[in-house]
């Protein structure tokens, strides 16, 4: 998938190789999300975070965002610190609670409407609304934890000459390497080869596809086989530029193999349409649960993830046991 200042790297929302940064923060500090804030006029668009989802810094870093207790860098990365940690500290004395009626409740209805709030929201792009139960959205975190504290987890990825992005990565089957945009067996910065995609997600993401192409027969999008997932933890000021995913291979693309996306957690304030204008972009909030599809004729399509919305799931995140923040999963097949 391409990230550039439009994609990662030349695509996935991320800033070209060629494309000179633009340096918006000051503070040395992986962490500039704060600053960032400060330094951004108070109406500035969203095209400023496509222009960057990611701040220039001057020296190396650790976040020390208040949101994200666990310092990490690269470079801490790099010599083996091991990765950062996307369920919250367990605190002594506190104990963790039955999910609450209200979230209960919240499941319920978002699931037993789960269908008929499903959209197909242009050709080759289908919203399955609270897809994920709770107790998947549970495991899959679980899941992410384990894999991101180890040998190939979690990461503060970055283009280089300090530009970071707005967010935490970890890839599971093949590295996606926001430098290059390109794809790999192991990352360049220590070596480490992703971890497996766990066979549980496997299974999910071929449900969803199963049950969009029943929901939406006349937008039958073809079944993958993912051996990329890019795992993306968004603290509350997180955020990735309008890109396209098209690091996959030509054939991939060509097919319309669609990319499947999870989100747990905080909604996300999500933008998608043909071009890189945020201003002409469609607007969606993504909740806790919804799968997004997007294949065949949507294949190509700019997307990209202006806000977290921190008010989006009191009680939720205790349940599921994550951080402040939200979790994105996109499988893909290269
Ligand atoms: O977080 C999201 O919803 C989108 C993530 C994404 O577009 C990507 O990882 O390429
Ligand atoms: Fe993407």
């Amino acid at each position: 998938m391409e990230r550039s200042g439009s994609g990662r790297g030349g695509g996935r929302g991320r800033r070209s190789p060629s494309t000179p940064p633009v340096v918006v923060g000051k503070e040395q500090c992986g962490c500039v999300r704060g600053s960032e804030e400060k330094n951004q006029p108070q109406n500035s668009s969203p095209d400023s975070h496509s222009d960057s989802d990611s701040v220039g810094i001057g020296v190396a870093k650790l976040n020390i965002c208040d949101d994200v207790d666990k310092p990490l860098s690269s470079a801490a990365a790099a010599v083996g610190e091991g990765g950062f940690d996307i369920c919250p500290r367990k605190q002594p004395g506190i104990v963790v609670l039955n999910p609450s009626l209200l979230v209960k409740n919240r499941e319920r209805r978002r699931s037993s409407n789960s269908n008929s709030n499903s959209l197909l929201l242009r050709p080759g792009m289908v919203l399955l609304r609270g897809y994920l139960s709770l107790s998947d959205q549970k495991k899959i975190v679980e899941r992410c934890r384990e894999l991101g504290v180890g040998v190939g987890g979690f990461y503060q990825p970055g283009y280089g000459e300090g530009i970071e992005m707005h967010l935490k990565m970890m890839c599971l089957g093949k590295n996606w390497d926001p430098l290059t945009s390109q794809y790999g067996e192991q990352r360049p910065f220590d070596g480490a080869k992703p971890p497996l995609i766990p066979p549980e997600f496997l299974t999910l993401v071929s449900n969803a596809l199963r049950d969009s192409n029943a929901l939406f027969p006349h937008n039958n999008l073809p079944s993958i086989s993912p051996d990329i997932c890019i795992v993306n933890f968004y603290s509350q000021t997180g955020r990735l530029g309008l890109h396209q995913d098209k690091d996959e291979s030509t054939d991939s693309l060509r097919r319309g193999l669609p990319v499947v996306s999870f989100s747990i957690g905080y909604s996300a304030q999500f933008l998608y349409g043909d071009d890189r204008d945020p201003d002409k972009a469609q607007k969606l909030q993504l909740e806790s649960g919804d799968v997004l599809i997007f294949g065949g004729p949507s294949r190509n399509v700019f997307h990209g993830v202006t806000a977290i919305d921190k008010a989006s799931a009191p009680n939720l995140l205790q349940h599921i046991n994550l951080r402040p923040g939200r979790l994105n999963l996109t499988f893909r097949q290269y």
